[in-house]
């Protein structure tokens, strides 16, 4: 079949068009972001070579990550949940977005590299454009301009985003405290602070906590006959409610980086900051690896009540996904939340939270915390 009417081509797939036709869909699905992108005079558009967009003096934040089918996501769940292409769009842009943030800065552009195979139904590939502009959009990243991208053909679904950002005027942030700093937290440890999506975001935004999406992606792996026998073995007390599964996989399929609180930890004097990609446990020993340098690592402890306040809620999912809430909660992948370091006289801005603490190398335990295992996700498996 040649379908040579994009705008009439209801069940097409991308093997049905020309690449200038899929690019077509694809521009019309993102019209509404290039539109917003404000492109003052002077910066180019998407459509040439390469765009142009203002940056100011002082240096451009960039970080790259990419999202696959089959290993980041899967078009159709064991347990029925679809990711549609409004979801992986929304998802890819997501996860770079929050790079930005991580690092205290605000995003300015991004790019998208999409390799699609054939089969795949343009309708799939306007969703995903409508899940850029979705994304960027309702997290709150008002300036950034979706620059353009490229279109491949190929096996599976393959998305790569690669973003652009302004740092704070107040500097970066990094997973490191900056060289005055490093002294006094090696001697004296420092607090671990996190912070998870933006309270009275939008409606659909009730915030999820640590080990939500993991919670959702064990959900979403199990067949559903399986979780069904599974819930039935359950006492009715500890089966998820219909809610609860929803937020899981929601937390899942559309995370929601918290895109003011990086800017707001640099204002705030936080001394690191990272986003929370692959678990707490993981991500907490990188950073204290990190702020160790070549000299004995400091060691993540995480305060007892607050890991208690923050598995409760996800007891009954963690029930029927056949894990702990505990565990979800340290080894946790993909929430991306904000984990960083702030001084105990630090005023933390409203959304972050002291969940623990950075204990120097042989230093005593502190009372009422235990040890953040370092457990957390692995592509490699390794
Ligand atoms: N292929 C590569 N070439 C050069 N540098 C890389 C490459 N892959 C990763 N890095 C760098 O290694 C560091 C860690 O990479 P990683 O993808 O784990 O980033 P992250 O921010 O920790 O994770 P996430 O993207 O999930 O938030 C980053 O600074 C990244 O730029
Ligand atoms: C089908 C399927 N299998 C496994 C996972 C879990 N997963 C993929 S990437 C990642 C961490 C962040 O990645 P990165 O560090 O590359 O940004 C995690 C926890 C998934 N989402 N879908
Ligand atoms: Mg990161």
């Amino acid at each position: 079949m040649t379908v040579r009417d994009p705008a009439a081509a209801a069940g097409a797939t991308v093997g049905d068009l020309t690449e200038s036709e899929l690019l077509e869909a694809v521009l019309t699905g993102l019209a509404p972001a290039v539109r917003d992108g404000h492109w003052p005079a002077g910066t180019v558009a998407p459509g040439d070579d390469a765009a142009l967009v203002p940056a100011p003096r002082g240096g451009t934040l960039i970080s790259t990550d990419a999202m696959g089918e089959g290993t980041d996501f899967l078009h159709r769940w064991p347990a029925g949940p679809r990711t549609r292409g409004y979801d992986a769009g929304w998802k890819a842009v997501a996860q770079n977005l929050s790079d930005v943030n991580a690092m205290g800065g605000t995003a300015s552009a991004l790019v998208t590299a999409l390799t699609l195979p054939p089969t795949t139904p343009v309708a799939w590939v306007r969703s995903f454009a409508a899940g850029i502009v979705g994304a960027v959009r309702h997290l709150g990243a008002p300036d950034c301009r979706v620059a353009g991208g490229d279109l491949g053909t190929g096996g599976r679904v393959h998305a790569a985003v690669t973003v652009l950002g302004d740092p704070h005027p107040g500097g970066v942030l990094c997973r490191t405290p900056a060289a005055e700093d490093r002294g006094r937290v090696l001697a004296e440890g420092a607090d671990l602070v996190h912070a998870q999506a933006v309270l009275g975001g939008p409606r659909a935004a009730a915030p999820a906590g640590p080990g939500w999406a993991a919670g959702g992606l064990a959900l979403l792996l199990t067949d559903r006959a399986e979780l069904e026998r599974r819930a039935d073995a359950l006492p009715a007390a500890d089966r998820p409610s219909p809610r609860e599964l929803a937020r899981a996989v929601r937390a899942q399929l559309r995370p929601r980086p918290p895109l003011a609180l990086g800017p707001a930890a640099v204002a705030a004097g936080l001394l690191t900051l990272m986003d929370v990609s692959d678990g707490l446990g993981k991500d907490a020993h990188r950073m204290a690896a990190a702020t160790g340098g070549t000299g004995p690592a400091p060691a993540p402890w995480l305060d007892e009540a607050w890991l208690a306040e923050a598995a409760a809620p996800l007891r009954r999912v963690a029930a029927l996904a056949g894990t702990s809430p505990e565990a979800l909660v340290t080894g946790g992948g993909e929430d991306y939340g904000l984990l960083g370091l702030a001084w105990p006289e630090t005023e933390l801005p409203r959304g972050f939270t002291r969940i623990g603490r950075l204990v120097p190398a042989g230093a005593r335990a502190p009372a009422g915390h235990r040890p953040l295992p370092e457990s957390g996700w692995d592509p490699f498996g390794g």
